[in-house]
């Protein structure tokens, strides 16, 4: 099988070599799409490559039929409907480490920039004006630069401040007091930061609760002359209270790498001698863009080919140590899922999951929403994955308990997963066994032993003799061979249990001839 990646943003051809070099995958690139282009398109891909110019809307989601991947190559995910891409069981994998130092040195570039006025001093002087008195700029040694956001970039940015001999005072929802003191920065509040620096930088993503940060009420409770850069995500500071408060004079100066609307060439802010800016550049080196490139590449043909990928966006990333542990469970949870949904008529409103054992002291989040995906695909179809499956339980209205329980039951490992309809409640539970691999091991009250593959035939007759032998006889007159056996009951001349695995599916006449024994209450044929 060949996968179809597309690239539609300029990505570095050296980075994008893991692409290139994989057997299986084939590689377009066709940059400056318009939307409704990149919409007819999408539909023979199965990878998407962006930077941040390519707006990946729900609507060009929604006609991405074979689409399992979205690559971003940088950090910020604000150009990808991450919603739709959850919904639509497309995994977003970023670049988070690669332009780190890139953006960290240009928004130093900046700093320095805009105290020295150097952009506005090299304009004048390129138009032939030597202007020593309008360039007159401010020292940064002794200053207080704030830092909105104390991620990778803002750490870094802190670092580089604090080797120019700055004060820096930082915000973070989890910046911890040890952590400042480690990197040797003041910490405090977002009004904190605001009412105390000379020079603030934001260097958070924009999310709902970023957009417009800086914002009127902000910028007046800072220093008058305090001097803004924003080398994250235009809409983190409101450009239009920006633009009044350098009117005003309350803020000295402003460096802007990005805006809200790219590209901004017709900007009002661009207007005002107080401001510099450059086209979204953070990222713009090529070791950045190799970097970059590299990672979501690997990221890509990892997902395409072993369903794995190291920096999820719209997933949990499971650590390599967490997933070498909890691996060998996967096929068993997703099959404990199917298996049940056989057994249940009507709509499912619970589904109860609990981990007992060894799997108690891991995290087992990944093997919960496998569960969910085997319970979900054989209705809902193969476009059920784990991106999606907690995402359309839930907007099913399905409630799912997680929970561990330390009782090993007798074995060292168990997983059960009980799930309720308005009309029943049914269960099953499995494991795996050292060297034999997985097990389900009781079926509702029944202990069973059987490995969770094939065509299985799960019979619940009345515990009469002869029943065994009438089935056996009436599969090998259809030619149907039992490869394996498994009976419970729950008392002597009760109800009984038999579980059989088949060569061969059975077809609805083979189901239809087995009904006609009396003692079978109901037979249901399955495929694991
Ligand atoms: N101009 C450019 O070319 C580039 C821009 N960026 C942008 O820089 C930003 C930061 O990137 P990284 O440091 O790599 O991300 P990161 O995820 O390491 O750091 C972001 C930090 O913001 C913090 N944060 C979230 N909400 C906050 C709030 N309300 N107030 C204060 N802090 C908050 C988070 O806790 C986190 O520590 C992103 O928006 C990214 O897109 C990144 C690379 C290049
Ligand atoms: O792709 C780019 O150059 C932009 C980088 C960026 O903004 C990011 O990584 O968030």
């Amino acid at each position: 099988m060949t996968f179809k990646v597309l690239i539609s943003d300029p990505l570095s051809e050296d980075g994008i070599k893991p692409l290139r070099e994989a057997d299986n995958i084939q590689v377009d690139i066709d940059t400056g799409l318009s939307p409704d282009e990149l919409t007819e398109k999408i539909g023979e891909y199965d990878a998407l490559l962006v930077r941040s110019q390519t707006k990946v809307t729900r609507d060009i989601i929604s006609q991405a039929s074979k689409l399992k991947i979205i690559g971003r190559a940088g950090v910020g995910v604000d150009n990808i409907d991450l919603s739709a891409a959850t919904e639509y069981g497309v995994i977003v994998v970023n670049a988070p480490d690669g332009n780190t130092n890139s953006a960290a040195e240009h928004t130093v570039a900046m700093l320095m920039s805009l105290a020295r006025k150097i952009p506005q001093a090299f304009l004048a002087l390129k138009n032939g004006k030597w202007d020593r008195k309008t360039h007159v700029g401010v020292e940064l040694k002794g200053k207080t630069l704030g830092v909105v956001g104390m991620g990778r970039i803002g750490a870094e940015v802190a670092a580089r401040a604090k080797g120019q001999r700055m004060n820096v005072i930082a915000y973070d929802p989890f910046l911890t007091k040890e952590r400042a003191d480690k990197l040797g920065v003041d910490f405090g509040s977002v009004e904190d930061v605001i009412v105390a620096s000379d020079f603030i930088t934001v260097h958070t993503p924009l999310i709902k609760e970023t957009k417009h940060l800086i914002n009127k009420d902000a910028f007046a409770k800072m220093k008058d002359g305090v001097r803004i850069i924003n080398c994250a995500r235009g809409g983190i500071i409101d450009e239009d209270a920006l633009y009044d408060a350098i009117k005003s004079g309350k803020v000295a100066g402003a460096a802007l790498d990005v805006f809200e609307e790219e590209p901004a060439t017709d900007h009002r802010l661009l207007e005002l001698p107080e401001v510099i800016a450059t086209p979204h550049l953070g990222a713009s080196t090529v070791e950045a863009q190799e970097n970059v490139a590299i990672d979501v590449s690997h990221d890509v043909v990892r997902y395409l080919t072993e369903d794995v990928a190291k920096n999820p966006v719209n997933l949990p990333s499971v650590p390599k140590e967490l997933m070498n542990k909890i691996e060998p469970y996967f096929h068993l949870s997703e099959k404990l899922g199917t298996f049940l949904t056989y057994l249940i008529p009507g709509v499912i409103e619970e589904i109860n999951i609990s981990y007992s054992g060894e799997l108690t002291e891991l995290e087992v989040a990944p093997l919960t929403r496998n569960t969910i995906k085997g319970l979900l695909k054989r209705h809902l179809g193969d476009h059920v994955n784990d991106v999606n499956a907690s995402y359309l339980a839930e907007k099913r209205g399905i409630q799912v308990n997680e929970n561990k329980s330390s009782t090993p039951r007798g074995f060292t490992n168990l997983l059960k997963v009980e799930v309720k309809t308005k009309e029943v409640t049914r269960s099953i539970a499995g494991t795996l066994l050292n060297g034999l691999g997985p097990r389900i091991v009781q079926v509702d009250a029944y202990s069973v032993d059987l490995v969770p593959e094939g065509d299985l035939v799960v019979i619940k007759h009345n515990d009469r003799p002869g029943v065994i032998g009438k089935v056996g006889s009436l599969l090998a007159e259809r030619g149907i061979n039992i490869a394996a056996m498994q009976v419970g009951r729950s008392d002597v001349g009760g109800e009984a249990i038999m579980i059989l695995t088949v060569d061969k599916y059975l077809e609805d006449a083979d189901v239809e001839a087995l009904n006609e024994f009396e003692e079978i209450e109901k037979l249901t044929a399955m495929e694991l």
